[in-house]
């Protein structure tokens, strides 16, 4: 299948290397400089003590035709603006297309555009960039897709039926629960760590913080009309992800070190959004979104001194 990537950060990097073991990948970049690097190099792969390497395709975004079977959009939530004002231009044109951003302001966004196939994912992997074209794979977790507009059986059974044990894709066909579900986890696990600048474990090993993730997931429920019913699946699944990803960086933390925006507002501001609407009251939410929109402001009023 021929498959287009746009960004190839960590996850732009990841897919890109796992996928072209049995597709034809082409990646999208906006920088000469990772132009020129893949180009010349290939990417790579890092995982435990092994690094791998593998050719791909390169373009810049600016030549993006949508006219790959699939492309999947890996840029951060707000670089979308630029992918959005392509697809206007492109319409009908794009075959097919793949958001994998966390956080669920994009939704609306894409429901309203006028592509006839769209497929939206999560993804449980923890991954990092290191230069240009390597990517480390720091968890071992999945890619869940669900069609959400138009008929793209086939590339959904392209890609789930791959045996891929170190990348396997997972077709929800319940999207509207599965975003849900890792928007709890993020607004929770994202915000939280950035605040208090931990590790995703210490959320359950810190019995102080453990309440405070408590406090701030019944809100969450609550903001997000959750039934009792699956509270308790969406309180498990929190707690898995905490485990399996105990020693990793928060990509939010991450990108608080790192001193780049945060994708706060697709998150805890969506949250905030809905509770507004609904009118329920969100006083730890709003704490926390205000203390991580503080922490960027902080970056910002650093780079203008
Ligand atoms: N990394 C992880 O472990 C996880 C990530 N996610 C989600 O996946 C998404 C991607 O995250 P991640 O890969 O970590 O982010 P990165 O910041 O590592 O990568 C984003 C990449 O997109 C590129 N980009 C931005 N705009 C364009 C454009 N117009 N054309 C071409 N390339 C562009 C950026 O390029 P440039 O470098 O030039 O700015 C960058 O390389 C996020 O929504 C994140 O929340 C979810 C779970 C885990
Ligand atoms: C699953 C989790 C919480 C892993 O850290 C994540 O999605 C992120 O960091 O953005």
């Amino acid at each position: 299948m021929k498959i287009g990537i746009i960004g190839a950060g960590a996850i732009g990097l990841l897919c890109a290397y796992q996928l072209k073991e049995k597709h034809d990948v082409t990646l999208y970049v906006r920088s000469e400089k990772q132009y020129e690097s893949i180009k010349k190099n290939g990417i790579y792969y890092k995982v435990h003590e092994e690094k791998k390497s593998r050719t791909v395709k390169v373009r810049y975004f600016a030549e993006w035709d949508g006219a790959d079977e699939v492309t999947i959009v890996t840029v951060k939530q707000y670089q979308l603006a630029p992918i959005y004002e392509k697809m206007e231009i492109l319409g009908s044109r794009i075959k097919a297309i793949c958001f994998l951003q966390n956080g669920m302001s994009h939704l609306e966004k894409i429901m309203d555009s006028n592509i006839p196939n769209i497929m939206i994912g999560i993804v449980e992997h923890g991954a990092m960039k290191e230069e240009e074209q390597t990517v480390v794979h720091t968890g071992i977790g999945a890619i869940k897709l669900a069609c959400v507009k138009g008929q793209m059986d086939e590339i959904l059974i392209t890609l789930t039926t791959a045996n891929n044990q170190a990348f396997p894709f997972i077709n929800e066909p319940d999207y509207v629960t599965m975003m849900q579900k890792k928007l709890v986890v993020n607004s929770i696990v994202n915000s939280l760590t950035s605040i208090l600048q931990v590790q995703n474990g210490q959320l359950l090993q810190n019995t102080y913080y453990f309440q405070v993730m408590n406090l701030l997931m019944e809100e969450v429920f609550e903001i997000l009309s959750i039934t009792k019913e699956n509270r308790i699946l969406f309180r498990d699944y929190c707690l898995e992800v905490i485990r399996n990803t105990a020693l990793n960086k928060s990509s939010m933390l991450k990108d608080i070190e790192a001193g780049r925006p945060t994708e706060i507002d697709a998150i805890l501001g969506y949250i905030l959004e809905e509770a507004k609407k609904k009118k329920v009251h969100s006083p730890i939410a709003a704490t926390a979104y205000f203390i991580i929109k503080g922490k960027e402001r902080g970056r910002e009023e650093c780079l203008n001194a």
